[in-house]
């Protein structure tokens, strides 16, 4: 029988097991949990350098405190794979992020021991405090355990809660996980403040602890420690870090990576905390896997990967991505256009904004994970007479909206919103589903919303954006690639409320919004083989509608089907107010509106997952079968059916 490789994880079933293992044992399961993240993650992908910045928390933490009673949240969670693997989950890895698999991030609906789920970020000491309290009111919980990025700390929920905790005063945990790394470097008077608590300090290697604590630690660490906290904190008088002045008790910077420092601090923080405790952890993002830590993003987020080489498998797509079509084209109006800038709230990459960083540094402006911010500092921006791009994906502006209603639309002011990332995201699951903007945006006075169908129609509505300077707007785009269309040289400004008609039929006519139109071709297609003939129009904009071309097809079909990729309540609502507002549903026009339903999707492929959702081509020909037949038989309806 082969020698196993990992012999000590190999006896841990749960973090039961981690209790009564020995410190120097804890560091083998740590030094193995570091071997089965990589291992797994080749063969999935997924969040590998988070994951690895955080093995030897994770084994500490559930080590000394009494998971799952004790309830440890992770921020954003997309470090839990040694979680993951230390809480029952190790056989399952290898679905991570598949359909049926295991979630990428923290879901409770998987596990006792994730007590609160994540995803976005800067929620989990929001939620320690919740379970706190729970636990003061005779709720069946113990201690609360926030694991939070020096990131996600940056976020202004982050400062709400601290806020609050410190004030309230009540025993919770908060662990900084400081890597010195968001998906990008890190911006931010809070990422320099971090930096400035350790870089100079020559005891930097000293690790040093809350006076509260240090009578728990062995003697000669005792007196060092008071001394280096006493340099950390910036002067001998001992006033505060910033944390303690919010009321937290604060220990560090101390090395998250070397377990003879982790164990002996949180087993005496675990003894002696009253109120709200911060450790401040110094890590490695990519921590034990070169190619990561040698990587500018310490492999964020990474496919499946060579461990030898750390060569990822790279898709090759027949088109661009429409993030980067959205960078080249915005990159290419800001150079006609002085007064175009960029915002990104911390994802330059992810949104294509670093295109535009690249050629014009001095007007891409990266606010750190702060998308509330990030809208009301773009409507000031507007209201100066600059053209600002705020580039969020779908779900993470849900975190801006008071500000989009308050700031931007109410006051309107002509900021572009690029949203990327539009509808079902795939391996990010229901978390990053881009799914409500449509009816969040659409129902707004003001705004303008349009969709883009493909990467051509990107340019032309990214144009129309930098001539749009009478309001608000807003255009949507899906992840990944375009369907490999054909380029324009240039965008061409669209018309405002104009859509466009790609083919003219009788029986059925599909009114589609966005992406979706790939897959209303396929479906016409088919019906076109039973005879049908079907109408194709692209209505571009879901705000404000093209009412002349709604009218008309309502009059001249007796079928008429909308298709987005969003939730109900958006451009199908919006179709559906303005012909029943004006009459054009009174002579019983058969209508359906396609949408995402009324659930959450968890992960899979996008196109498992708009299976899924009864969003296929074949979804989209049963039902404009079933409202051009008679009886069970296909009767084109322009036969008179
Ligand atoms: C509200 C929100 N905005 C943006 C993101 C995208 N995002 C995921 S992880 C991350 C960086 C987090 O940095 P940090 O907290 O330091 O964790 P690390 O990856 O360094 O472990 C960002 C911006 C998010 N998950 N949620
Ligand atoms: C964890 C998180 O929120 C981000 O890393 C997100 O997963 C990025 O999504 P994309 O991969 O679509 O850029
Ligand atoms: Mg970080």
């Amino acid at each position: 029988m082969t020698q196993s490789l990992t012999p000590n994880l190999d006896r841990v079933a749960g973090p039961a097991d981690l209790r009564s293992m020995d410190d120097a044992t804890l560091t083998k399961v740590a030094n193995e949990v570091r071997y089965e993240v990589i291992s797994a993650v080749s063969q999935t992908g997924g969040h590998l350098g988070s994951s690895l910045g955080v093995v030897e928390l994770a084994v500490a933490i559930h080590a000394v405190f009494n998971t799952p009673m004790d309830k440890l949240i992770w921020d954003v969670g997309h470090q839990c794979y040694p979680h993951k693997i230390l809480t029952g989950r190790r056989d399952r890895m290898k679905t991570l992020r598949q359909k049926d698999g295991l979630s990428g991030f923290t879901k409770r609906s998987e596990s006792e021991y994730d007590p609160f789920g994540a995803a976005h970020s800067s929620t989990s000491i929001s939620a320690a405090l919740g379970f706190a309290v729970g636990r003061d009111m005779g709720r069946p919980t113990g201690d609360a355990i926030a694991v939070i990025g020096d990131g996600s700390i940056s976020a202004g929920m982050a400062y709400e809660a601290m806020n609050n905790a410190g004030h309230d005063g009540r025993r919770l945990f908060v662990i900084l996980n400081d890597n010195e790394m968001s998906i990008a470097p890190p911006v931010g008077a809070m990422s320099s403040y971090l930096s400035r608590m350790y870089a100079n300090d020559p005891l930097a290697k000293m690790k040093s602890l809350a006076e509260g604590f240090e009578a728990a630690l062995p003697a000669p660490m005792r007196e060092s420690a008071k001394r280096a906290r006493q340099l950390v904190t910036g002067n001998l008088q001992g006033s505060g870090t910033l944390f303690e002045e919010l009321g937290f008790e604060y220990i560090g910077p101390i090395n998250g990576h070397d377990m003879s420092q982790l164990l002996p601090v949180l087993r005496a923080a675990r003894a002696r905390a009253t109120g709200p405790v911060l450790i401040h952890c110094c890590t490695v993002k990519g921590k034990g896997y070169a190619h990561a830590e040698n990587s500018a993003d310490k492999y964020h987020g990474v496919s499946k990967f060579d461990v030898a080489s750390g060569a990822q498998a790279k898709s090759k797509p027949n088109a661009p991505s429409y993030t980067k079509v959205f960078g080249d084209a915005l990159t290419d109006e800001a150079a006609r256009d002085p007064n175009i800038v960029g915002v990104t709230a911390a994802m330059p990459g992810g949104t294509g904004i670093d295109i535009l960083a690249k050629r014009f540094p001095s007007r891409v402006f990266d606010v750190g994970i702060a998308e509330q911010h990030a809208v009301t500092f773009s409507a000031a921006m507007a209201a100066s007479g600059l053209k600002p791009f705020c580039a969020i994906y779908s779900t993470f502006l849900q975190r801006g909206y008071d500000q989009v209603v308050h700031d931007v639309a109410l006051q309107n002011l002509p900021v572009r919103f690029a949203i990327d990332r539009a509808g079902l995201v795939g391996a990010d699951g229901a978390t990053h589903a881009g799914a409500f903007d449509v009816g969040y945006l659409a129902a707004l006075p003001n705004m303008t919303v349009m969709a883009a169908a493909d990467e051509a129609e990107l340019i032309h509505m990214v144009a129309t954006a930098v001539a749009h300077d009478s309001g608000p707007i807003a255009f949507r785009y899906p992840r990944g690639s375009g369907n490999g269309v054909e380029m324009p040289e240039r965008g061409q400004v669209l018309e405002i409320g104009k859509g466009r008609v790609l083919q003219e039929g009788t029986d059925v006519a599909f009114l589609s919004f966005g992406a979706h139109l790939a897959e209303v071709e396929a479906a016409t297609r088919l019906l076109e083989k039973d005879g049908l003939s079907v109408t194709i129009a692209d209505a571009r904009f879901a705000k404000p509608l093209d009412i002349d071309l709604i009218l008309r097809l309502a009059r001249t079909h007796d079928a008429l089907i909308t298709v987005e990729q969003g939730a109900r309540g958006g451009f199908g609502a919006m179709v559906l107010h303005e012909l029943a507002d004006r009459g054009a549903l009174d002579r019983g026009l058969k209508i359906r509106t396609v949408t995402l339903p009324d659930r959450f999707i968890d992960q899979a492929s996008p196109d498992e997952m708009y299976a899924d959702a009864g969003m296929t081509r074949f979804d989209l020909y049963k039902m404009a079968v079933s409202l051009a037949s008679k009886d069970g038989k296909i009767v084109p309806l322009s036969k008179g059916a």
